[in-house]
């Protein structure tokens, strides 16, 4: 089953310097299936971020359409969450409250939501610091946490822009093994952006790579490896090297002045 679509999607801002509409991205279509990740990786600027906003109707198309679970898009939409590489914590809500903020507004009563976030912060390691406010834990911690949030509505599809691009090498491959034992737990479909060739491919089923802005969809790899529960293993496996190599081909990394990611 599809998940999610986008049939030949455009997107155009007003340029403030000139105050012309200018494409961000243009001609997009792709589907996901239920349970699948996919990664997106292009240069800076060709539209990956614009293509999340536009999968969790925040923003509209210029041209086209975005489906989800086989709806429209055409406003926010309750079956997906969103996670940034900022945590967006809320500073005066307790790690626990930060969780169950979405069951919250859902109308979860007090003792149920708590359930779920307390259950979610022992499975994202973060037992013992229920009661303990964002300023009071590490990056990596706090990044957990946002996990937790975004797992704890339950959504059908997770959209992730570059969740963990401010974490060090070495948490960043933890909390990558916790998503991904998470994801295939749950059979949770989502759409991953990252500048990190090797997350892209440890983490994914499949990589759509983009052109520089306006943003189009130049090559679709299918990453034919095991493991994608488990990608510190699968980090180690010797398919990694050369599939990063052709990334890196793709996206004119060192061959060339005008090279497309910086
Ligand atoms: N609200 C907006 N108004 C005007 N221009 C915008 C807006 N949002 C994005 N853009 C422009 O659209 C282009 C694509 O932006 P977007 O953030 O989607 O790129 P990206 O691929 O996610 O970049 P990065 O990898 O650097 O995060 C950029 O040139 C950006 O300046």
């Amino acid at each position: 089953m599809v998940e999610i679509e986008f049939r030949n999607v455009g997107k155009s801002f007003v340029d403030p310097n000139t105050g012309e509409l200018r494409p961000a991205v243009s001609n997009i279509s792709f589907s996901i299936a239920k349970g699948e990740v996919v990664s997106i990786i292009g240069p800076s600027g060709c539209g990956k971020s614009t293509l999340l906003n536009m999968g969790s109707g925040l923003y509209a198309p210029t041209s086209g359409e975005v489906y989800v679970s086989g709806k429209r898009v055409t406003k926010p939409v309750r079956e997906v969450a969103f996670m940034l590489q900022k945590d967006l914590l809320m500073q005066w809500r307790t790690i626990e409250d930060n969780v169950a903020l979405g069951l919250e507004i859902a109308g979860v009563g007090k003792s149920d939501r708590l359930k779920v976030a307390n259950e979610l912060l022992r499975k994202c390691h973060l037992k013992g610091y229920e009661k303990n406010y964002p300023h009071q834990l590490s990056g990596g911690m706090r990044q957990r946490a946002a996990l937790a949030r975004t797992l704890a509505v339950d959504p059908q599809v997770m959209l992730m822009d570059e969740p963990f691009s401010a974490l060090d090498a070495q948490t960043k491959m933890i909390l990558q093994q916790d998503l991904a034992q998470s994801l295939a737990e749950n059979g949770k479909t989502a759409l991953f952006i990252t500048h990190d060739l090797v997350e892209a491919i440890a983490l994914s089923d499949r990589l759509l790579v983009m052109s520089e802005r306006p943003g189009t969809i130049i090559e679709e790899i299918i990453v034919d490896l095991p493991l994608r529960d488990n990608p510190l293993q699968r980090r180690k496996l010797p398919e990694i090297g050369p599939l990063q190599g052709r990334l890196m081909d793709l996206l004119k990394i060192g061959k060339e002045e005008d090279a497309a990611v910086h």
